[in-house]
Formats: structure tokens, sequence, C-alpha cells
């Protein structure tokens, strides 16, 4: 049998190294403020009968329908079904992607469904993708809060932001990602708390 030590050692320094970039971002007060105040711009809105928007690419993709669902569906308890939608439908995308461009199948759908006083969550590590830009531009458009979920320097996407949670990490996206699961956890478990518990 060969030896798996030269796997357990890259196993560990990915853990490690996925604990530093999770404690840096833990060691800054102004990162909490940043998920309480994300969390209750979405509880304001749902109260007020507003809904939740969200778009990524890839993996932020994966984590915005993440988060879109355990408001629609369901997170730790049951409880009233939350206004929250992933910007993902199927036919939605080829149509304006083919048509317009990949760097419209958000904006478009913004533009489709986006409501003053709705909130878009748009994810990007590198807070530079293209699509995601123009979808917080088609949100400030039409009267829609922007919170996001960014990394490294924040990009472009920190200025378009109501409320921006970064990961200041330069490296890989998946350690951003990492940390960007856990807010979104936590913003889903204050967004309870301040919506159904209120
Ligand atoms: O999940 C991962 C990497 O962990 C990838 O799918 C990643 O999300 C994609 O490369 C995205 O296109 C990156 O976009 P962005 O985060 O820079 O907006
Ligand atoms: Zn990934």
């Amino acid at each position: 049998m060969p030896d798996q030590a030269p796997l357990t050692d890259l196993i560990r320094a990915e853990l490690s190294e996925a604990r530093a970039v999770l404690d840096t971002f833990l060691a800054a007060p102004a990162n909490l403020a940043a998920i309480a105040q994300a969390a209750e711009l979405v509880a304001d809105s749902l109260k007020a009968g507003g809904k939740v928007l969200t778009c990524g690419n890839g993996g932020s993709l994966c984590d915005a329908q993440h988060f879109a669902e355990e408001l629609s569906g369901r997170y730790r308890q049951n409880r009233r079904a939350l206004a929250a939608i992933a910007l993902t439908e199927a036919s939605h995308m080829t149509c304006v992607a083919n048509d317009f461009g990949f760097d419209f199948v958000f904006s478009r759908f913004v533009e489709a469904l986006g409501r003053p006083g709705d909130v878009l969550l748009a994810i990007s590590t590198s807070g530079n993708s293209p699509n995601i830009l123009n979808a917080a531009e088609a949100a400030r458009a039409a009267g829609v809060r922007v919170v996001s979920l960014t990394g490294k320097d924040g990009g472009k996407l920190a200025a378009l932001s109501d409320v921006e949670i970064r990961v200041p990490h330069f490296g890989y996206a998946d350690r951003i990602q990492e940390v960007h699961i856990k807010a979104i956890h936590i913003m889903i478990m204050l967004i309870e708390k301040l919506v159904i518990e209120s």
C-alpha cells in the first residue's frame, strides 16, 4: 500500500489555510457588522412585502441558489416560506446569452423582476464579473438594494453595493466561497429571527 503521508499533508495544508482565511475574516468587527446589516436589510424588505433575487457564477451560483432555497424552502426548522429566488431559469439564460450576450443574463432578469424595495444578493469572489456588475447596476436603476458577497479587494462590485461582505483573501476563489457560505447560513439564521420571531 502506498504511503499516504503526502496526501494527508496536502489535506492538512488546505484545512489550515481555510482556517486562516476564516480567522482573518472573523478578526475584523466590520465584517460581523456587515453580515448583521445585510440580514437587517433583507429582513426589512421581506417584512415590507419585498423579495430577494440572487445571482453568481459557477460555485457562487450554487451559493446564490443555496441562499434562496433556504428562504423559500427551509433552513433549520419549518416556518412560512419567504420570498427569494435565484436567477437561474435555463430558458431565460440561454435566450439572453444567445441574443444579447452572457454579460446580461442576470441584469435582464433584474429588469424583469426587480421592484423598488427588493434586494439583490450578488455573489462574486473577484467582484469583477461583468454579468454580476450589470445585475448590480440594473438593481440600482430599479430601486433594488444590493447586498454583495465579494473577495480580494471587492472589485468594482464594492462600489455598487449597499452592503458588502468581503473576504479579503487574494488566493483561489474556493477559500473565499468557503467563508461566503458561512456568511450565508448566518444571514439566514438572522433573517429568520428578524422576520419570523419579531
Ligand atoms: O466554484 C468555483 C471555484 O471554487 C468556480 O466555479 C468559480 O465560481 C467560477 O470560476 C466563477 O466564474 C468565478 O467568478 P467570480 O467569483 O470571479 O465572479
Ligand atoms: Zn468550487
